[in-house]
């Protein structure tokens, strides 16, 4: 079975088709990633996917059971969390603090507001802490931190809930070649039993990470394969490229 899956999802803004009939099955445990150039509709299909936006045709499903009806909240109470492309991390928490918070979050226990000891939000933040590469940083202020560490920070938070799927929006966006090497490194090391579907627009990441690989264009599924299909797909080469050269493309 699959850990998600969509059939038929469409969704339309005016006359323009974003997303069209896609149907995609995400295995358990997949590194899948989801890419195709400017406006093909991988944002759109993200939103279809979270629950941030309805479908005007089409299901979702999340571990077999059909979700397409339910909010992004209660989604993410059956196991689907995500990172945002947009930090929204609150200026004045500490990194640990913020992490604890949304450990915290997912414990349901009530806010109280004198200070207590909870061993086990605190040992969890910092285990989430150094999985994303965080633990000398626990400290800082989250303005304080790089772009890069921001985002491994949206990582973390993501994972507080323990999500049996993660959907990452362009977890490299912005960031730099050494930035985007130390966010590979950190993502190889999830743990195998999270399965992760990730829009990214960075192809050296793409090819790295995944083990499985969708192609959207004009809002299709043109393609999904294995790196080495999409790779190899005349389809796919001419979709972001016209009639330019492969390897212009595909460097690795
Ligand atoms: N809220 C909206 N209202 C109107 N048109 C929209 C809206 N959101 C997306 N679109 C259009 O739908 C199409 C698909 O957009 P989408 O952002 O999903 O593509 P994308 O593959 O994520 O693109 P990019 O790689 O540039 O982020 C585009 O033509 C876009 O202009």
């Amino acid at each position: 079975m699959s850990a998600l899956s969509c059939h038929g999802l469409g969704r339309s803004f005016g006359a323009l088709k974003a997303v069209s009939g896609v149907d995609l099955s995400v295995a358990p445990g997949a590194r899948h990633a989801l890419i195709g150039p400017n406006g093909a509709g991988k944002s759109t299909l993200f939103r279809l996917l979270t629950g941030t936006m309805r479908p005007d045709t089409g299901t979702v499903h999340l571990d077999g059971d059909d979700v397409t009806g339910l909010s992004e909240v209660r989604r993410c109470r059956r196991g689907m969390s995500q990172t945002l492309q947009h930090s929204s991390l609150f200026g004045s928490f500490t990194v640990a603090g913020t992490v604890a918070l949304a450990v915290r979050r997912h414990t349901g226990r009530a806010v109280r507001p004198w200070p207590h000891r909870e061993p086990d939000v605190t040992a969890r933040t910092d285990e989430l802490l150094t999985r994303l590469g965080l633990a000398d940083r626990a400290g800082e202020p989250v303005p304080a931190l790089s772009h890069g560490e921001r985002k491994q920070l949206e990582v973390a938070l993501a994972l507080a809930c323990s999500p049996a799927v993660l959907l990452l929006d362009e977890p490299a966006a912005g960031m730099s070649p050494a930035e985007s090497a130390r966010l590979l490194t950190l993502l190889t090391g999830l743990p195998p039993e999270v399965t992760v579907l990730f829009v990214e627009h960075d192809l050296d990441l793409v090819f790295d990470l995944a083990d499985r690989v969708t192609v959207l264009h004009l809002g299709r599924v043109l393609l999904t394969g294995t790196p080495d299909e999409v790779r190899a797909s005349d389809a796919v080469r001419e979709a972001y490229l016209g009639t330019a050269r492969r390897e212009e493309l595909f460097t690795g």
